[in-house]
């Protein structure tokens, strides 16, 4: 199959009609002679086009193609496309439908040519995550969109380069390690409520017959760019105590869902981004000029991190001094290193804690649960003054766990994976040709009825709870059920540092307000290039429950 797919790709084609031409002069140029030159050469061009587009899409996705019999649409423009830019749903529906539409399947084919398939039994996510994952790479496309925002970082790598990177890296994320992530974690969810605290008592000042409205999701930004500024590169970012930062500014404006960058997105995923480049749109030069910003902030802060660790002054495990430390990198793959570990290590987490803060406005009653079971477990002066084993105590709450993993599987950060088939491979007892696009739609899974039971779509966070205890899988049957953080050597490496982060946050909000959505709940919709967050924006009604606490101190770190 992949000998066909050379043969008769437009580069081979353009080849034979050259050589086609050639032979002509050779054998009969008498005849050439009869025609113009240029006239003969594009007929014989016009030929083999021809002949390739009735090939590629007649003949082959009728007659030859091995995907051919898997049942589903045969659209023109693929229903993976549409989910980016469907309005007034969420994206991650449009595959919950399709399902329903094709049930039972293992297998469901996409788009006019069979070229793209989503997978959907939980069963096959091994074969493709896990079994023979080193078969699949993210799709070429996806992957030159992605380099723009993370650089060649562990996201983005493949092979043997992402295995070593990925060895490399891991001791950063050791669960001793993030346990003792865990005091700076809590102080800077400490330093949060004060400063959301602050904010109400501003605008109660400025407008004291209005109602005093926090949007959560920037502050979700500002306090997870906080810490992972600290864990990744030892630097105290306090952008929650400033206000802004040049770093948060950049995310924002880089990730911020407006409709122009869905379709951005979309174009680059689907032409290329080589294509999309070219094209005189002010989102090229916007994302030019965000990237080349981030690429220097970074390349600074490495020099100075590595001067600090020649002066000595350096005793942190952050991840950057690691990667220095460790001398195993230039300066160049430690930067990428950096743009994939602030992005996927901030944003991801901001959202998760943003659709909590939703959830849990929507069932005051869990809120109430919850902050009955923190008030249990926790002194009341916690914020100031944390208990010695604040990570094992966190760690075991049944409640709070459960509401973390109940958040994530209904609101998946990133509701849907690629994946590009680079050799000939099998996925169960399907054959997967070279060049397949494999599509994982996490959000269906999380959300379907077929594997979680008929309240699939509700927000139950006991399913997590066995015998008064957190359990791990929610119920279901499988592991493979809950994807958000996927499995196997391609599954989020952050995965525990995220839900520490989350145990922190969500338990200092809800020790120091009660909360209510403050907005039309149609308009909450989740929406993203890569990952989801709500399109416009989280406003809560946020009523402070005690009297201000005292100033948090900062935290024991060194610029
Ligand atoms: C709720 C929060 C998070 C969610 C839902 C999440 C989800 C995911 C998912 C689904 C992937 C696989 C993407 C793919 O292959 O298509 C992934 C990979 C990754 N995540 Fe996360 N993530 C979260 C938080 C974090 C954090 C906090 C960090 C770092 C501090 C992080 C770092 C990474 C990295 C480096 C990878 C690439 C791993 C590899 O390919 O080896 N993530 N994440």
């Amino acid at each position: 199959m992949a000998v066909l797919f050379r043969l008769l790709s437009l580069p081979m084609l353009t080849l034979a009609a050259a050589i086609q031409w050639l032979l002509a002069l050779i054998l009969a140029p008498d005849r050439v002679d009869s025609y113009s030159h240029l006239w003969f050469m594009a007929s014989i061009l016009l030929l083999n086009y021809s002949f390739g587009i009735v090939f590629w899409l007649l003949l082959y996705p009728l007659l030859f193609n091995p995907l051919r019999h898997l049942p589903g649409p045969r659209d023109i423009v693929s229903v993976v496309a549409r989910s980016l830019v469907v309005k007034d749903r969420p994206s991650g529906d449009i595959f919950l439908d399709l399902v329903q539409k094709y049930p039972r399947q293992g297998l469901i084919g996409l788009g006019f040519l069979r070229r793209t398939v989503l997978v959907v039994d939980p069963r096959l996510f091994a074969d493709l995550l896990v079994h023979n994952c080193y078969d699949f790479t993210k799709p070429r496309k996806i992957g030159a969109f992605l380099r723009l925002i993370l650089g060649d970082g562990l996201v983005t790598v493949e092979g043997n380069e992402h295995k070593f990177l990925r060895k490399n890296i891991m001791p950063a994320f050791h669960f001793r390690h993030i346990n003792d992530l865990y005091p700076m974690m809590w102080t800077k969810a400490g330093i949060l409520t004060n400063a959301l605290e602050r904010e109400i008592e501003n605008e109660k000042t400025e407008n004291p017959t209005g109602l005093p409205v926090v949007e959560i999701n920037t502050w979700a930004n500002k306090v997870t760019l906080d810490i992972i500024g600290i864990a990744g590169m030892g630097r105290k970012l306090n952008v929650v105590e400033r206000g802004s930062d040049p770093l948060q500014d950049i995310y924002m404006a880089l990730l911020e869902p407006t409709r122009e960058k869905l379709i951005y997105g979309m174009l680059s995923f689907t032409l290329g981004h080589p294509i999309v480049r070219m094209l005189p749109w002010k989102m090229n030069k916007l994302f030019y000029q965000l990237t080349t910003s981030l690429n220097a902030i970074y390349a600074d802060m490495i020099q100075d991190k590595r001067a600090a660790i020649s002066e000595k002054a350096d005793d942190h495990f952050d991840i950057l001094s690691l990667l220095i430390k460790s001398n195993n990198f230039s300066d160049e793959v430690i930067k990428d290193q950096l743009l994939t570990m602030l992005a996927a290590g901030h944003e991801t987490t901001a959202s998760a804690f943003t659709w909590a803060s939703y959830l849990l406005a929507k069932h005051p009653q869990a809120q109430v649960t919850l902050r009955d079971e923190i008030s249990n477990a926790l002194p009341a002066d916690s914020l100031t003054n944390p208990p010695a084993d604040l990570a094992s105590i966190l760690r075991q709450l049944p409640y709070l766990n459960g509401i973390i993993h109940e958040t994530v599987r209904l609101y998946p950060t990133v509701p849907i994976t690629r994946r590009e088939a680079i050799r000939d491979t099998q996925v169960g007892s399907q054959f997967i040709p070279k060049g397949t696009d494999m599509v994982l739609s996490i959000w269906t899974t999380n959300r379907s009825p077929e594997l979680w039971g008929a309240d699939a779509q509700d927000f139950r966070p006991e399913r997590w709870i066995t015998d008064g205890r957190p359990n791990q899988d929610g119920g279901a049957r499988s592991n493979y059920h809950f994807l958000t953080f996927l499995h196997g050597p391609r599954s989020c490496i952050g995965q525990e540092f995220a839900k520490a982060e989350l145990r922190c946050l969500l338990a200092a909000l809800v020790m120091s307000f009660s909360w209510e959505l403050a907005m039309d709940e149609a308009k909450v919709l989740p929406r993203g290039v890569i990952t989801i967050k709500p399109e416009h924006g989280m406003y809560l009604k946020l009523t402070p429950l005690n009297a201000k606490q005292d100033e948090v101190g900062d935290v024991g770190v060194s610029a």
